[in-house]
């Protein structure tokens, strides 16, 4: 179990040349939940996600890992708690598969034996189903394969807080469920987890926590069925919407009617 972590984010801002990107974002995140950040194209979710990770540097604001400032942290350091996996990672190698998830691991070097480096890196390829690839070339693999090759690299880190931008794009269904079963599995164990998303009714059934940010400021953050509710997706998405319980307690869906009519 993972102890509690909390990471805090006070007056983000973040500008490219004179555009405002990221405006007045307050945070305070929590582990052992799964909190997912929506929002149309552009909104600035992944500049969001980078910003937290020390990928950007905002103008103005500050982000805190359990009172500690991120910034103060070596990228070694950091990287052991958090995480990241991009939303397009590029692989610039070619090299296997096991390889790659290995890289999960690099944080921990000098300070977790071999053994213990490969146990994690078999656990991960275990739970993501890619172990039979072990040993191909990542550039071989399909985009939804290699999709599950980076998300074993980010679990193999074992780190209190993954972020994730868009891990479930280009999956097929099953394997969505089963990525989103272990993003589900690090949070029950404690661990926090942020990530960023477009399916809403994958966001209505994984998330705890959603936020739902508009032109770089957050505009909805709450229950899935509070910041899914209707009027907010019309205002934000300009779409007609639904929010549509399972029967017999099974998960709610969002029934998406159509672009909402102007006016
Ligand atoms: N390298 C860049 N140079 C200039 N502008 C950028 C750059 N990267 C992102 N932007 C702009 O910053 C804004 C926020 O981008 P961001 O990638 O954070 O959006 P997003 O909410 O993640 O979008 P999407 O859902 O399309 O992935 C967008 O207007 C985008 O065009």
């Amino acid at each position: 179990m993972t102890r509690p972590s909390t990471l805090k984010i006070s007056g983000l801002q973040f500008r490219r040349g004179s555009r405002v990107v990221l405006d007045a974002i307050d945070l305070q995140l929590q582990s052992g939940a799964i909190t997912a950040v929506l929002g149309p194209n552009g909104a600035g979710k992944s500049t969001l996600l980078s910003c937290i990770v020390g990928l950007l540097q905002p103008e103005r604001g500050a982000v805190e890992l359990d009172g500690t400032s991120l910034h103060s942290l070596a990228a070694m350091q950091r990287a052991r708690r958090i995480a990241f996996l991009p939303q397009t990672p590029e692989i610039a190698w070619a090299v296997d598969v096991q390889t790659l998830v290995g890289l999960g691991r690099i944080p921990f070097h000098g300070l977790s034996s071999d053994e213990e480096d490969r146990a994690a890196v078999t656990r991960a390829m275990a739970k993501t189903e890619v172990t039979q690839w072990a040993d191909r070339t990542v550039t071989t693999l399909s985009g939804g394969e290699r999709a599950r090759v980076l998300l074993a690299r980010v679990l193999a880190g074992e780190s209190d807080w993954i972020l994730a931008d868009e891990p479930f794009t280009g999956l097929d269904p099953s394997h969505q469920f089963e990525a989103a079963e272990l993003l589900r599995a690090a949070a029950d164990q404690g661990g926090g987890v942020v990530l960023t998303i477009h399916d809403l009714t994958l966001a209505a059934r994984i998330a705890d926590r959603v936020i739902i940010i508009d032109g770089g400021r957050i505009v909805a953050d709450g229950a899935p069925r509070d910041a899914l509710a209707p009027q907010i997706l019309r205002d934000v998405y300009k779409i007609d919407a639904q929010w549509l319980d399972g029967a017999n307690g099974t998960p709610p869906t969002i029934a998406v009617h159509g672009r909402a009519a102007r006016g």
